[in-house]
């Protein structure tokens, strides 16, 4: 795993004519998790948005070594595609196939268009291009919704597995995930 570090320096962040959050800092090594817990709305995704470099800063900065793999409410994969076909899309990106497709339970779905697939399937699909990725920083927006129970388990051994591998994780959810030893922002400590 390439050596990774993520941290937030007094960061701020408006959306449109409002500032969210304020004075917030965070500072991850490899091996440490951390969750983004707080109400709709709030800003969570926003905070992801921000460590991902995908949106400036209101003030502050954030400082990220290692490629990031972001998982969002979008899967990243074609809906036209059978799965197996969008998959095979980032293999030439990510330099490996999506293994865990078996262990995300998606081994009889390669032929199903994306677009047909469930919402707890797609963001599964998500899951197994992040690991096939291969990024030390991962940041999950949302990671559990729309799956069951076992995926929920499922999910917080692969945090974990990441994690003792050497990468790190933000994780925003609103539901109780279970990272032990992780780091946990309530972002109304950090309201406007
Ligand atoms: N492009 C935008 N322009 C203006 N306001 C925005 C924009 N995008 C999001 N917002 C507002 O910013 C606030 C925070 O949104 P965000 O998606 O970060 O919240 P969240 O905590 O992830 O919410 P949820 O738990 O519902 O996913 C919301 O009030 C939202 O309406």
């Amino acid at each position: 795993m390439p050596v990774c570090h993520l941290s937030a320096t007094a960061l701020a962040c408006r959306r449109g004519d409002r500032v969210l959050f304020r004075g917030l800092d965070l500072t991850l090594q490899a091996g440490q998790a951390c969750q983004v817990a707080g109400a709709n709305g709030i800003g969570k995704s926003s905070l992801i948005r921000l460590l991902a470099g995908l949106a400036e800063p209101f003030a502050g900065t954030v400082e990220r070594h290692g490629e990031a793999g972001l998982v969002d409410e979008r899967p990243g994969l074609d809906p036209h595609l059978p799965l197996g076909r969008a998959l095979a899309f980032w293999e030439r990106f990510d330099g490996r196939s999506a293994e865990a497709v078996g262990r995300l339970g998606l081994g009889d779905l390669a032929d199903v268009p994306v677009r047909f697939l469930s919402t707890g399937q797609k963001k599964r699909a998500a899951l197994a291009r992040l690991i096939a990725q291969g990024a030390p920083v991962w940041l999950l927006d949302e990671p559990l919704n729309g799956l069951d129970v076992d995926a929920v388990a499922l999910v917080e051994t692969i945090v974990a597995e990441h994690c003792a591998a050497g990468g790190l994780a933000v994780v925003a959810s609103h539901q109780p995930i279970a990272l032990p030893g992780a780091q946990r922002i309530e972002l109304r400590d950090f309201a406007a």
